[in-house]
């Protein structure tokens, strides 16, 4: 008889394997996963090693250099036993997160976003959600995912998935009320964090709001946008708390104190921003990051670059705007990622629905869609990782934030799987791919028993066991 853990398991994710065959998972830290084998990190060395060549295209380094950044960010994993504080992140906890695309209008941001969830709807075979027209949840690419796919050939299969949320443009002036600015920015106050599409393609026949196309200038609008957004909202909280704080004096009550110290921390933040860089850009404390998690911040929040350049561009690997957009980024948010990519070329992908007819297309081409890359670096940005479930009736792949508890990552499936939580088969996927199957695993003592208090690695594939399962065996 299935345990108490067992036929929540079954109902709800894991299938109705019994205990005995569950196995391991994570992928774990050695093994940073699909990210290494994707087609796009190829392409990326192409564009690098060609950049050399280029006399119009002085470098594409950064492409593989932030490749390999994000490679080594996914293989980073804290610390086991944590003797110091946590350390807070800045945006809402939780799994469920969404990214917006954001950006000038007429850059491609709905072409980017029509391809990316067509293109996810052909490529899987799951019931595909989409929320409303401008909101759709896209699969995240994992082959330790089709891996276990493959192994179990389960009745149903649910990949990880990302939320993303198509935002109409902004213009200048957005922050203070212009083209439709207060409703597009209060649509990016809702995501967690940011696609920001830049136009890098020249066509007569697409206005530009601006007139010409300038990579750098439009960047320019929207990050000053997304921070007169913040400076005002941060200064509306001052303004409203400024004479209670005068009147407190030095004196007051540990209450009094508590928002005195709010009320500096708002401050700071504030004039970091006036100072011209984005929230996230700043080092802060624990108290400092509960104080900016409560207001909301456009700039906090993490941004991946993507460079929206012609068909044309995109399969010769030469675009004239590249360079200055990644100077932009180095100047004013070092750190982050750039992605080029075409939103034109993506749409001719994903027209094609037989995965096999568009891998071919994408060869003959000699170029791969960018789209696995991108929501891979999205979900990474997002501090998001995912861990499986897997039997015959099911495989899962269930997302949470890196570094998670065996209780947070069994409250995904079910709370009170969490509540009575007293340990966890794990199988590392690693492992688990080079036994060949759970039954060789299991065979070779690759088994591991975890407590309901350790940290579940990205990747592993974990059977939870609850207190009443327990106390029936
Ligand atoms: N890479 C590209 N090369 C050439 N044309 C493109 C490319 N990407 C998009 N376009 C074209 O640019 C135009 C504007 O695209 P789209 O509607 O996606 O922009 P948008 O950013 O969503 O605009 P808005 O903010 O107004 O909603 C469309 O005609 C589209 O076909
Ligand atoms: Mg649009």
């Amino acid at each position: 008889m299935l345990s108490r853990t067992a036929r929540l398991c079954s109902r709800t994710a894991a299938g109705s394997r019994s205990s005995a065959q569950l196995a391991p998972s994570t992928l774990a830290k050695n093994q940073p996963i699909s990210v290494a084998h994707h087609p796009a990190i190829t392409m990326l060395s192409k564009f690098s090693q060609q950049a050399a060549a280029e006399a119009t295209v002085p470098s594409f380094r950064y492409f593989t250099t932030s490749i390999a950044a994000l490679k080594k960010s996914s293989k980073k994993m804290p610390p086991k036993k944590q003797a110091t504080e946590e350390k807070l992140q800045l945006g809402r906890p939780g799994n469920n997160l969404k990214i917006g695309v954001v950006g000038l209008p007429n850059v491609g941001k709905s072409t980017f976003f029509n391809a990316i969830t067509s293109s996810s709807v052909a490529a899987e075979n799951y019931p595909f959600c989409t929320i409303d027209p401008s909101e759709s949840r896209v699969a995240v690419p994992d082959e330790r995912f089709d891996w276990l796919v493959s192994q179990y050939k389960p009745g149903s299969r649910v990949p990880a998935h990302l939320t993303v949320i198509d935002i109409a443009g902004l213009v200048k002036g957005a922050s203070t009320g212009a083209g439709l600015g207060n409703a597009f920015l209060s649509n990016i106050s809702a995501v967690d964090g940011i696609f920001h599409v830049v136009r890098a393609f020249t066509d007569p026949d697409v206005v530009h709001v601006e007139g010409e196309v300038d990579p750098a200038r439009d960047l320019e609008i929207i990050h000053n946008e997304l921070r007169l957004k913040d400076i005002a909202m941060l200064n509306k909280f001052i303004e409203a708390n400024q004479r209670n704080i005068e009147r407190m004096g030095s004196g007051g009550t540990v209450e009094d104190k508590k928002k005195k110290d709010e009320f500096n921390i708002v401050v700071k933040v504030r004039d970091w921003v006036e100072s011209g860089k984005d929230v996230r850009k700043g080092t802060w404390s624990n108290k400092e990051v509960e104080v900016i998690n409560q207001q909301f911040l456009l700039s906090a929040k993490p941004v991946t670059y993507l460079a929206n350049v012609s068909e044309r561009d995109y399969l010769r690997k030469k675009n004239k705007f590249l360079p200055l957009i990644k100077k932009w980024i180095d100047e004013n948010n070092p750190g982050d990622k750039l992605i080029p990519f075409s939103a034109a070329y993506e749409t001719t992908i994903a027209a094609i629905e037989d995965p096999a007819e568009k891998a071919k297309y994408a060869e003959e081409q000699g170029v791969p869609s960018m789209f696995g890359k991108i929501i891979l670096t999205g979900y990474d940005q997002l501090n998001l990782m995912h861990f499986f479930t897997a039997g015959e009736k099911e495989v899962r792949a269930w997302t949470c934030r890196k570094g998670a508890k065996m209780t947070e990552a069994a409250r995904n499936i079910h709370n009170e799987i969490a509540d009575s939580l007293i340990q966890v088969d794990v199988m590392k996927f690693d492992e688990l791919k080079v036994a060949g199957g759970e039954q060789e695993l299991k065979a070779s003592g690759k088994l591991y028993i975890r407590g309901k208090d350790a940290t579940i690695d990205d990747g592993d594939v974990v059977y939870f066991r609850s207190g009443q399962g327990k106390a029936k065996k």
